[in-house]
């Protein structure tokens, strides 16, 4: 199949909040300060994450998955299962809706996080409480009710994208299932242990991002350096790559292999696994050729779950590292942050002495 009909140059509208023709220029308002700059030129593409070849035994996958969260918080899964048609399918369904003239999407549009679906951009609150926006646009919706979101999509690309986003979705699911499954045992626990710790009608979402290509990629940033809030993250990307991930402080790109996903630990699972597997930083960067596409699957706990370090991972060596909370309280605190970019999950440590 060829990706690269699929990512065709047509994809030049960009609505971000109303500007008019942000590809001839980088706006003002996309300009970061100086410290938050990407300083692409330090970037390592040498060391990657590791990737995980999901056919072998279960044995040795459960083992290099183990490795790969406590050490990175990030990996790639090949031969996963999920049939390349399907991905292939949400790409263009994603990549169809991007293309649309900004107008019909702008209905979409907004910065009301309550709504669930929706059109919208990241910023960060720097000095003076100024926001600067985020070299791109996510479209974000709940896995579950998804006939309720189909009225809201603009007529032209409805029924693709259902269509799509149903057998997508399905795939995922049992994606994701198995992948908690794999990481409850790698910690030692019951292979089910982690699934039941998201609850029934656990907090599912997809955010589509769209990058378009960036006049200045060293002054802007494509997603700025965050940990997702959820439990676990499955990412599907188009062939340009632009994730990056913190490791030991330094940024390490993760490139793009055909038929792929990204996994990452996310903040629930570091909070669960008493914080053996990490929620690391990462980040997207932009570029001034290409435009870039990627799905998310984000998978957390259902809102009235309680989340806090599994009752096996304590013990006198591993005092627990965080307090209970009910996830609610968690999204409630995320919310309240929005746009500072706060290690969320720190909130939620247990008090440290000072000794
Ligand atoms: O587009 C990417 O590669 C990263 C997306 C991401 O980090 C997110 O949606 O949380
Ligand atoms: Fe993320």
């Amino acid at each position: 199949m060829n990706l690269d009909l699929i990512f065709s140059n047509k994809m030049k509208s960009f609505l971000l909040a109303n500007e008019s023709s942000p590809l001839s220029v980088t706006p003002n308002n996309f300009i970061l300060p100086e410290s938050k700059r990407p300083n692409l030129s330090e970037v390592k593409s040498l060391d990657s994450i590791p990737i995980i070849d999901l056919s072998y035994s279960s044995l040795e996958v459960i083992h290099k998955i183990s490795k790969a969260c406590e050490e990175f918080g990030f990996f790639q899964v090949v031969n996963h299962g999920v049939p390349e048609q399907v991905c292939h399918k949400m790409m263009k369904a994603i990549t169809n809706l991007f293309e649309l003239p900004s107008e019909e999407r702008e209905s979409l549009y907004s910065t009301d996080h309550t709504k669930s679906v929706r059109l919208f951009n990241y910023y960060l609150k720097v000095e003076g409480g100024e926001k600067v926006k985020c070299w791109s646009e996510c479209f974000i919706h709940p896995c579950y009710a998804i006939d309720d979101i189909i009225s809201l999509l603009p007529e032209k690309i409805r029924t693709q994208y259902i269509e799509a986003f149903n057998e997508y979705e399905e795939e995922i699911g049992l994606l994701g299932s198995r992948l908690l499954g794999l990481i409850s045992v790698g910690l030692g626990l019951e292979e089910d242990c982690l699934l039941k710790k998201l609850g029934e009608q656990p907090r599912q979402r997809a955010q589509a991002n769209f990058y378009p290509p960036c006049p200045d990629p060293e002054l802007t940033m494509g997603l700025t350096e965050h940990t997702d809030l959820n439990a676990l993250t499955v990412l599907l990307q188009s062939e340009v790559s632009g994730l990056q991930v913190n490791k030991d402080g330094k940024w390490i790109s993760v490139p793009f292999i055909p038929n792929a996903f990204v996994i990452n630990v996310a903040d629930q699972i570091e909070v669960l696994s008493n914080g053996r597997y990490k929620s690391v930083l990462h980040r997207a960067v932009t570029n001034n050729l290409n435009q870039r596409l990627s799905m998310a699957m984000f998978f957390g706990p259902n809102p009235n779950m309680i989340i806090g370090p599994i009752q096996e991972l304590i013990d006198e060596e591993h005092p627990p590292k965080y307090r209970n909370y009910r996830f609610s309280e968690f999204l409630r605190e995320f919310f309240n942050h929005q746009g500072t970019r706060t290690m969320l999950k720190e909130a939620f440590e247990m008090p440290h002495d000072n000794k």
